[in-house]
């Protein structure tokens, strides 16, 4: 049986901007090959400008790659079909401020995929949004909100609704986590790994938080100047990091664990 994700031979190449550079190539991603099974959480490592982002973006059609290419269910993703990606694979970005429009409410956004990617006629439409709603833990009027009027833990609610819309096989998150306070932050863990039991979502996670991959990473993929150093089970690697490089990525202090465990024991 193929696996769910197979990541064959990506490379991206950006070219400078910068006047002092004209034309000059950036090696962002190299060669990167790896799969990730149905229902398995990836957390994506690495230092500063390692690619994580770029990868991350490429798995989710945000960015196209230089060559190499993507398969889900043994099927090859074409890169720019955006309806084929978006049926599988959706991403939820670190900044929900950011992806969300501040002039439409929470649900003409949440709207919009489905018209561009669904048969459903309005009612269905609005029904769907109101179960995606509840089902992250907002409520049905949510939908008529602007999201000013939401805390940052809401709107990166939001952005998970609009991610699992569609019924994805795969979310990937960038940093989703990084500019949650603690308590929140625990919240939105507890809400993904309840949507991986639910639906059987896949993660690809890109983390810099050792602490946050241990609780909830079955592997890591760790990246240096845009090649695969290192693809392992989460514990081997704690375990018996490989190099310098990997055991200062994985210094953690086990904080995240007690919060986690303390939010989901109160909800
Ligand atoms: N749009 C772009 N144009 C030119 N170069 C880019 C672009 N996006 C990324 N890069 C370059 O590609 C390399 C990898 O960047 P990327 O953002 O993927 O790294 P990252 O590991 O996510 O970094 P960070 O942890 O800082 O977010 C860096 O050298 C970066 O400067």
């Amino acid at each position: 049986m193929s696996p769910l994700l197979e990541v064959k031979n990506l490379s991206k190449n950006y070219t400078h901007k910068a006047h002092f550079l004209p034309g000059k190539q950036v090696s962002a991603l190299s060669d990167i090959s790896f799969t990730l099974a149905r229902g398995e959480i990836l957390a994506i490592m690495g230092e500063t400008s390692s690619g994580k982002s770029t990868l991350a973006k490429i798995v989710a059609g945000v960015e196209t790659p230089s060559s190499g290419d993507i398969w889900v269910n043994g099927q090859r993703l074409e890169k720019h079909n955006y309806r084929q990606r978006c049926q599988v694979i959706r991403m939820v970005f670190q900044d929900s401020d950011a992806s969300l429009n501040r002039q439409l409410t929470i649900g003409e956004q949440l709207d919009e995929p489905l018209r561009f990617n669904t048969d459903l006629v309005a009612t269905e439409r609005r029904r769907r949004i109101r179960e995606v709603l509840q089902r992250v833990g907002l409520l049905a009027e949510h939908a008529e909100f602007f999201p000013h009027m939401l805390a940052t833990g809401q709107k990166q609610r939001v952005a998970i609704a609009r991610a699992i819309l569609l019924e994805p096989q795969i979310v990937v998150a960038d940093e989703a986590l990084a500019a949650l306070d603690p308590s929140v932050r625990a919240q939105i863990i507890n809400l993904l790994l309840d949507l991986q039991q639910d639906m059987g979502i896949s993660y690809i996670f890109v983390s810099h938080s050792a602490e946050i991959v241990k609780h909830i990473a079955d592997k890591i993929l760790v990246l240096q100047h845009g090649k695969i150093v290192e693809f392992k089970e989460t514990a081997a690697l704690f375990d018996a990091p490989t190099d310098d490089y990997i055991e200062r990525l994985l210094v953690t202090s086990g904080h995240i664990k007690q919060q986690v465990d303390k939010y989901a024991k109160e909800q």
